[in-house]
């Protein structure tokens, strides 16, 4: 019999649990009583009608319980009536306490001068409070929290969720949950912030009636509870949280609350920054208050707000930080209304977010998370000695929003921005930013300040793709040719003649001319290329990058001569119409040269492929015209982010289908070392060995010994130094020092934080340029997300500029992204910054046919490739700093003096070949290797699965 009660408690605590809170006993008790109260009111609530049906007693049978699936569905729909009826209630039931902001009740009381004016006209109830669990104002704070420890930490690497055995060892370990959740005050000394914020929201009581006391008079939440000495689990798994009996209590509201008052809370997530506009901060009143008692307290409230604007005003560290910045380094202290300097402890802290709808206020918000140090609301509106009548104003003159003023500055802003915008962009959502009188002034600046078009297009009948191709001058490419051509070594003239006689027979062959470095792929090309146009015939140069394609005469991106989609996969073919003027030009083309294949996806080639043969109504390879590919499979393959290797070598052109049609033509005379030492040329040997992965130090391991000539450093002040020597002096900085210099290293990252020292110490005056960043909103989607600007701004991605770019004139920029290729501006081009302006760089080519000339850099809208479970733009100058740049970036380029950070090693193939070949000379490298390591040796990958024997 006992054990039957044991077992019958037992089992009620376990339901009690499920129900998600204790249910008292006299509810089971009143059911025998013939269910006819449960609060002493003579009512039942809903939830405790719910729980009384679910309780599981030996008098009765319950149906529910044995419902089955039923019995599920019953629990869920009874969970939903519940809730909404508690949202009903909260909703009808507000107390008489309501909120205003202090300027609205200051309009209020002027306008109506008299004392005796009726409170429940002013101010808006406390609808669904934020501590409702649940609540969409919980949701969104929760979405708010989680923002802003991402911002603080950076894009998470791993999400994980888990759902554990209560019994689970590691779980049930105190100190675990210790770590996580405390259930105590803090030291009011050491954290008085937090211990404010803990009496503030974080105690229970005191209990009454209507609150949480049942009719017993016992807390329905079990407060206060008992004290633990340590955290511990209960046999369930339950914890039960240290709450130590330290003989400490604290007053609120005329009450005392100890440690077994506390809610367990995190310490981290507790804290929230305010934001208000002037006068918009918040004022709670009641009712019965006398109407300007309530308006001075409004007066002279202290804000976190103001408070910082106070301490910014008098203290010179404050003025280093931004209001977002502030609590990591000051605590606020609730009772006295000031900040103090914060001694211990850390905290994230986040300001709450504004949508754009919301007028100044998302402005207000802008500004306080960019600017440093402001002594007040008129200080945040002044910028460059204009104090501005908006908080809108401010950030359009700081350049932080999306608008035409980046246009109309001065006139070479002007003139050079639209040249930019109208002949070169490729981007028509950058003209309809564009007011249209500006565009059509552009238009008018242009027709005065660009060059006259060599073809008169207006007279102009036939195809003018066509004769785009064929306005070569025939008789200069031959001159050209005959120049050249006795130069070939017996390999190049070899690949010559039989390029040439597929052409001449139009037996379209697909050739592959495989080379390393300065065997003479692209002198072999442009004789070819000179060739076949002298003979009136159409050849089309593309290169995968648009560094490779510069020096291909009239060369382009593989993308966009042949309109290859942005996403490619394995079914896309190329967006050229068949019935097109420009189909045409892959009609009569009697060549493709196409240089550096290799590190672009084989779908790429797979949708030329495809279009070729739609487009010429052939069946044959790139529908029967003749193709010559280049490159060398030792350098990096194509970027599969987060790829694998069978993914990387998947995407090989190698693994193509087109790759069974290929005839591989091998060029192996390094050209450069003709005249060259025997131990350059030793050097290139070993170069080759590590292209190849055939001098790794034991055939297990992925480690290489690095060649003795290489200067190993033990720092990365020393490794700066080595290759930017003098890099203060700017008398020394000619354009010849920039070209002759670069740091690799693998990770966007490390590159980011040389760059930064490098700038440190480089003279001039620092200039910064702030992105705007904006969410897209998807036509149709529901439920948007706006992610808050601050968080979007502390997004680093490869693809795209950085928020904050720090720039001083004269500091070697790397371009993003192909504005102009023509022009030499194309993704990865590097140049020298001679000028700027609110809306546009200056800048000089450092490298190709362009080198020497001064381009303009609009800032421009870009959304990242990087896979993101949600869109965005940022709108910048799309350049980085370029002091240092990582190995990717860094194929095509030949400099002089490499340092190679290799701290973090290479871990993809290629990257440590490619970082090495890079330098001219192999007595200029430098290499930093991670800090422990005694041997000369790093790690260096390679997939001999995608190597040509
Ligand atoms: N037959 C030749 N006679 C004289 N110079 C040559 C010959 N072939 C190549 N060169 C020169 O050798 C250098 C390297 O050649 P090129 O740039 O064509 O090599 P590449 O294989 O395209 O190199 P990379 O793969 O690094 O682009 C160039 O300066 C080029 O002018």
């Amino acid at each position: 019999m006992e054990f039957q009660q044991q077992q019958q408690q037992q089992q009620q605590q376990q339901q009690q649990r499920q129900c998600g809170r204790r249910i008292p006993n006299v509810v089971a008790h009143l059911h025998f009583e013939g269910l006819t109260h449960s609060n002493g009111e003579g009512r039942l609530t809903q939830r405790e009608y719910f729980a009384f049906r679910l309780f599981p007693r030996n008098s009765e049978f319950s149906t529910i319980l044995c419902g089955g699936k039923l019995f599920q569905q019953f629990i869920v729909d009874a969970w939903a009536a519940t809730e909404q009826n508690r949202l009903n209630y909260i909703r009808m039931n507000q107390s008489d306490l309501r909120a205003d902001l202090y300027q609205g009740l200051a309009y209020a009381l002027q306008d109506d001068g008299e004392r005796n004016m009726n409170l429940e006209n002013l101010g808006r109830r406390i609808i669904l409070p934020s501590s409702h669990i649940g609540s969409a104002r919980n949701m969104f704070e929760l979405f708010q929290d989680s923002m802003a420890i991402t911002r603080f930490f950076q894009h998470p690497d791993i999400f994980g969720t888990m759902t554990a055995n209560p019994n689970w060892h590691r779980i049930r370990e105190p100190c675990q949950v210790d770590r996580i959740v405390c259930a105590e005050f803090p030291d009011e000394q050491e954290d008085p912030e937090l211990f404010d914020m803990v009496l503030k929201y974080m105690v229970h009581g005191p209990c009454t009636r209507d609150r949480c006391l049942d009719e017993t008079g016992q807390c329905t939440k079990h407060f206060p509870k008992s004290f633990q000495d340590q955290t511990a689990m209960d046999q369930d798994g339950y914890p039960l949280y240290r709450q130590r009996n330290d003989g400490r209590s604290f007053e609120k509201h005329g009450f005392f609350f100890n440690n077994s008052h506390v809610v367990p809370y995190n310490p981290g997530l507790i804290r929230k920054l305010h934001l208000h506009l002037p006068g918009m901060h918040r004022v709670i009143f009641n009712t019965r208050d006398d109407p300007l008692t309530i308006s001075n307290r409004g007066q002279v409230q202290r804000t976190r707000l103001t408070e910082f604007f106070r301490m910014c005003a008098t203290n010179e560290n404050a003025r280093r930080l931004t209001y977002q910045e502030f609590p990591q380094h000051y605590v606020w202290k609730q009772q006295e209304s000031t900040w103090k300097i914060r001694e211990r402890s850390f905290a994230i802290s986040r300001l709450y977010f504004a949508r754009p709808a919301e007028g100044e206020c998302f402005y207000l918000r802008l500004l306080l998370t960019t600017i440093a140090g402001p002594r007040s609301f008129e200080d945040l509106r002044t910028v460059n000695g204009v104090v501005h009548g908006t908080f809108k104003d401010a950030c359009n003159a700081l350049g932080l929003l999306q608008d035409d003023g980046d246009y109309y500055g001065k006139d070479f802003v002007l003139i050079c921005v639209m040249t930019c915008v109208i002949v070169f962009a490729n981007t028509m959502d950058y003209l309809s930013q564009v007011k249209k009188k500006y565009t059509i002034l552009a238009f008018f600046l242009l027709m005065r300040y660009y060059p006259i078009p060599t073809l008169n297009w207006s007279h102009h009948r036939g195809n003018r793709f066509i004769d785009e191709q064929l306005q070569w001058n025939r008789e200069d490419l031959e001159l050209y040719v005959q120049e050249h051509e006795p130069q070939f070594n017996e390999d190049q003239r070899y690949c010559y003649d039989v390029i040439l006689s597929s052409i001449e027979d139009q037996s379209g062959v697909v050739f592959f001319v495989n080379g390393p470095a300065d065997t003479g792929k692209t002198f072999l090309y442009n004789i070819v290329t000179a060739n076949v146009r002298s003979k009136g015939k159409i050849v089309i140069c593309v290169a995968s990058s648009g560094i490779a394609a510069l020096l291909l005469h009239g060369g382009r991106t593989a993308h966009s001569t042949f309109k290859i989609p942005f996403e490619v996969d394995e079914y896309s073919m190329c967006t050229i119409n068949k019935n097109s003027g420009y189909a045409d030009v892959f009609r009569e083309a009697s060549l493709i040269i196409w240089d550096e294949v290799p590190m672009q996806h084989r779908h790429c080639a797979e949708a030329v492929d495809r279009s070729l043969r739609d487009i010429r109504d052939s069946n044959s390879p790139f529908g029967g015209v003749t193709v010559v590919f280049g490159g060398d499979f030792r350098l990096i393959l194509p970027v599969i982010p987060r790829g694998s290797r069978p993914q990387i070598v998947g995407a090989c052109l190698r693994r193509s289908t087109i790759w069974q049609h290929v005839r591989i033509l091998n060029l192996s005379i390094n050209m450069r070392l003709q005249n060259a030492s025997p131990a350059n040329r030793e050097f290139a040997q070993w170069l080759l060995q590590v292209g190849d992965g055939s001098n790794f130090d034991d055939a297990s391991s992925n480690m290489i010994q690095l060649h003795n000539w290489i200067n190993i450093v033990s720092s990365i002040r020393c490794l700066i130094d080595n290759i930017y020597n003098n890099i203060d002096d700017m008398s020394l900085h000619e354009d010849q020092y920039f070209r002759d210099r670069t740091i690799l290293s693998a990770r966007n990252t490390d590159v980011d934080l040389i760059n930064k020292e490098i700038l440190q110490s480089f003279p001039g005056n620092l200039e910064t340029f702030r992105s705007v960043d904006s969410n897209i909103v998807e036509a149709g989607a529901d439920n948007h997300v706006a992610y808050p600007s601050d968080y979007l701004n502390s997004l680093d991605l490869s693809s795209i500029p950085l928020s904050k770019l720090d720039l001083k004139i004269g500091c070697p920029i790397i371009l993003l992204q192909n504005l102009a290729p023509k022009q030499g501006l194309c993704n990865g081009a590097r140049m020298v910054l001679t000028r700027f302006s609110h809306g546009v760089l200056e800048a000089r080519l450092l490298f190709g046919p362009h080198a020497g000339e001064h381009v303009f850099i609009p800032r421009i809208s870009l959304t990242p490739s990087t896979a993101l479970p949600f869109h965005f733009s940022r709108r910048q100058f799309p350049v980085r700093l370029a002091f240092a740049m990582t190995i990717n970036k860094s194929q095509g380029q030949s400099v002089k003096y490499v340092g190679l950070d290799i701290r973090v090693p290479v871990f993809s193939h290629g990257q440590l070949y490619v970082a090495l070949s890079r330098a001219t000379s192999p007595h200029h490298i430098s290499a930093l290797l991670p800090q422990n390591s005694t041997l000369s040796n790093t790690v260096n990958v390679v997939y001999p699965e995608v190597l040509l024997q």
